[in-house]
């Protein structure tokens, strides 16, 4: 049996639990203490509330973050130097430069991996494939439902209780997009990852009353041609602002330690 390290009490760790693959277990949740006795009930006690990763004795075969960009910058470091495998939902703290040379160099000293969750989106293999001959351009564009964007710098920006069409309150980079929008814009940040950077990934956020999915667009441009993808993603009932596929790449993340065949 593999056991897991969750990092996370919200949406998508209550998806990641119910969808868990089977030969994989959690051991461990790194949770405000507000979430201890709920955690303490699950599996009769098989699951130990923590508040840091740093409690824990054992060596987990993954720890799977699924928390927020602050939760990455609180623990990524110490799971990392201690030579345990991490999964991040939460890339926009990597828009941090200095983190991100930070935990690579972790990784690297202490022989873990580092895995960047794809997330609500799809093509990152493709665009990394890219990647390789040379990009020339890729943009991206989100469009949510106004409760996507609720509780968001985006309220400042557009009257969300009363747009009428689909409409573009942020252009930017993907560094800009995903340290603004914490909770809202990481695909900006993977597809920076996975592509051309931070600051040549160009991000356009829209507002959209007549959705209730979260869109996502990607364009590549490069010397292997040209791709577009559109991804119209459900969102997690308990979270309009994550969409289910974010989840069950995490999921995913979970079903690689137990399948040792075809890999994509
Ligand atoms: N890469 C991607 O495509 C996506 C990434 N995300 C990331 O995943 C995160 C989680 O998503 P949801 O579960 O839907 O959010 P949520 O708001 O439903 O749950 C977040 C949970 O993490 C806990 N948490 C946050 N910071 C923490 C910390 N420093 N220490 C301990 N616990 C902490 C909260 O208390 C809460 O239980 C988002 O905040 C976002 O950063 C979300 C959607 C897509
Ligand atoms: O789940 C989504 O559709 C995207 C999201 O929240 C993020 O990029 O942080």
């Amino acid at each position: 049996m593999k056991k897991i390290m969750l990092i996370g009490f919200g949406g998508m760790a209550h998806e990641v639990m119910a969808r868990l693959p089977q030969g994989v277990s959690i051991g461990w949740i790194v949770a405000r203490e507000g979430h201890h006795a709920a955690i303490a009930d699950i599996n009769g006690g098989a699951v130990k509330a923590l508040l840091h990763p740093s409690e824990c004795s054992e060596r987990p075969d993954l720890v799977l973050e699924c928390a927020s960009q602050q939760a990455v910058r609180e623990y990524a470091e110490t799971v990392l130097n201690r030579g345990w495998d991490l999964a991040i939902a939460s890339t926009g703290a990597l828009a941090d430069a200095q983190l991100l040379e930070t935990l690579r160099s972790a990784a690297r000293a202490h022989r873990a991996t580092l895995t960047i969750l794809s997330g609500a989106v799809a093509g990152m293999d493709g665009l990394a494939a890219a990647r390789e001959g040379g990009l020339e351009s890729v943009t991206y564009v989100s469009n949510k439902s106004p409760a996507s964007w609720c509780g968001s710098p985006a309220e400042k920006m557009v009257d969300l209780d009363n747009v009428t069409e689909a409409t573009v309150f942020f252009e930017g980079s993907a560094r800009e997009a995903a340290r603004t929008f914490p909770a809202n814009a990481n695909v900006a940040a993977t597809i920076a990852l996975m592509g051309i950077g931070m600051d040549n990934t160009r991000v356009q956020l829209r507002v959209d009353p007549h959705t209730t999915r979260n869109t996502h667009r990607i364009q590549a441009v490069g010397a292997f041609g040209e791709f577009h993808i559109e991804l119209n993603g459900n969102t997690l009932a308990s979270n309009p602002k994550t969409s289910m596929l974010a989840a069950l790449s995490a999921v995913e993340a979970c079903r690689r330690l137990v399948d040792d065949g075809l890999s994509a």
